[in-house]
């Protein structure tokens, strides 16, 4: 079934990469088999000189699932092969002990020993951490292969599986090891959010709140009209919260793809969160350490004379009335220092921050004074 209150959020395409839309409604998988492509006749058409079979006849699909969602991928798997797809289902560890090197490599075996070809087609079903990889994988195999990404989480919905950002982590940091690689299409379905823990559920709104001070303030009006019903994926304003934040993404990522420049405004309270990742050895939930984060960057922002009080307070009311935390171990601060070094953002030695003018109004904070640094740490360390 399908079509029941489905939204359509576009990507454009931009430095040559195909656009593509974001679906967003309830029990959406029906339209997977119409993102794959056509299945390969069984002797494969060829052009009239004799080149490549077009990208649509599609003969195997490979869902990577993380073991949570063990049922959902091999179900997905049954209903491609009853199709007649070559479906296999590749299952992955959960969370972040799936963006690493050595996963990776176990996808490839796995593609190689199923014969993947260019025409072949990869679905991430999953949290954020299993799209990266999947995307990852997708973007790797014979230099890229189509992907589609089945976000199962709040975060992957509003922002991971969306806009081609794709990779693993390394021992130095997070996301060190990527490609910009979009998916053909992306598939929210909400009926999903219904088995998230709710610590995950939680940790995904850090995104979409960042979401609210970059670009669209409503979110955060929504979120503070009933915190508690934030919580949940059966609160009032869910879709509307997870199509705002969409949109916020979609609109940055048809623009700049490849993080040239607008694109940098995503990643607001990442600098110290990525940070804090790594500190803890990626067992932190990335929406957490974001939102520790984004109280950093509101008080960096304050400190710089950019950022009104209230606007900076608002950081905290918002972020602590979900249940999101605010706060840091104070005596890591050389050690996150020592990690921001290896932030995407940085040049040379110059690291850069994005901070907030103003609601909605996002820039660029380059080489601010190590002091100023320490004193807005002092806020947020404990
Ligand atoms: N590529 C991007 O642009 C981008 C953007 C934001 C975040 N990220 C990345 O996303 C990752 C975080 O993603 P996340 O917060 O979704 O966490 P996650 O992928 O680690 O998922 C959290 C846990 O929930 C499980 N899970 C997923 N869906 C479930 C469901 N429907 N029911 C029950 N369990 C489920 C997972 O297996 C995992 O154990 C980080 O690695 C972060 O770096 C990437
Ligand atoms: O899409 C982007 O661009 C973002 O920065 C979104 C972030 O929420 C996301 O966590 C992203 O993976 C961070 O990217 P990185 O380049 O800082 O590793
Ligand atoms: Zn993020």
């Amino acid at each position: 079934m399908s079509n029941e209150a489905v939204t359509r959020i576009h990507v454009a395409g931009t430095a040559g990469t195909e656009p593509y839309d974001v679906l967003v409604g309830r029990h959406l998988l029906g339209e997977l088999p119409g993102l794959i492509g056509d299945k390969a006749h069984p002797s494969p058409a060829t052009t009239l000189n004799g080149g490549a079979s077009r990208h649509t006849e599609v003969q195997r699909v490979a869902v990577i699932h993380p073991e949570a969602l063990a049922e959902t991928g091999e179900a997905l798997r049954a209903d491609l092969a009853g199709q007649g797809y070559e479906a296999v289902a590749i299952q992955v560890p959960n969370a972040e002990e799936a963006k690493t090197a050595e996963v990776a490599a176990y996808c490839w075996k796995a593609l190689g020993q199923s014969g993947f070809t260019r025409t072949d087609v990869v679905v991430g079903v999953g949290g954020g951490a299993t799209t990266d990889l999947a995307g990852f994988v997708a973007a790797t195999w014979l230099r890229g292969v189509r992907w589609i990404a089945v976000p199962t989480t709040v975060l992957g919905m509003v922002d991971a599986a969306v806009g081609g950002k794709t990779g693993i982590n390394t021992a130095e940091g997070k996301n060190l090891v990527g490609a910009f690689h979009p998916p053909a299409g992306v598939l929210c379905d909400l009926a999903a959010l219904d088995s998230l823990p709710v610590h995950d559920y939680v940790s995904g709104l850090a995104e979409v709140i960042k979401a609210g001070f970059i670009a669209d303030p409503v979110i955060l009006d929504l979120i503070e009209s009933d915190p508690e019903a934030a919580r949940t994926p059966a609160g009032p304003h869910t879709a509307e919260l997870i199509e705002r934040s969409i949109k916020v993404k979609a609109d940055v990522v048809s623009s700049d793809l490849k993080e040239s420049g607008l694109r940098e405004i995503l990643n607001y309270g990442h600098t110290l969160g990525h940070a804090i990742e790594k500190n803890e050895r990626y067992k932190w939930r990335h929406g957490a350490a974001v939102a520790v984060g984004m109280h950093f960057a509101a008080e960096l922002g304050r400190l710089a004379g950019r950022l009104d009080d209230a606007t900076a307070d608002r950081h905290r009311t918002v972020l602590e009335s979900v249940g999101l935390p605010l706060h840091y171990r104070h005596d890591q601060w050389p050690k996150l220092v020592e990690n921001m070094k290896v932030d995407k953002k940085s040049r040379g030695s110059l690291l850069r921050f994005v901070v907030l003018d103003g609601l909605a109004k996002p820039t660029v904070l380059e080489g601010p004074d190590p002091a100023v640094l320490l004193a807005a740490y002092g806020e947020v360390g404990q």
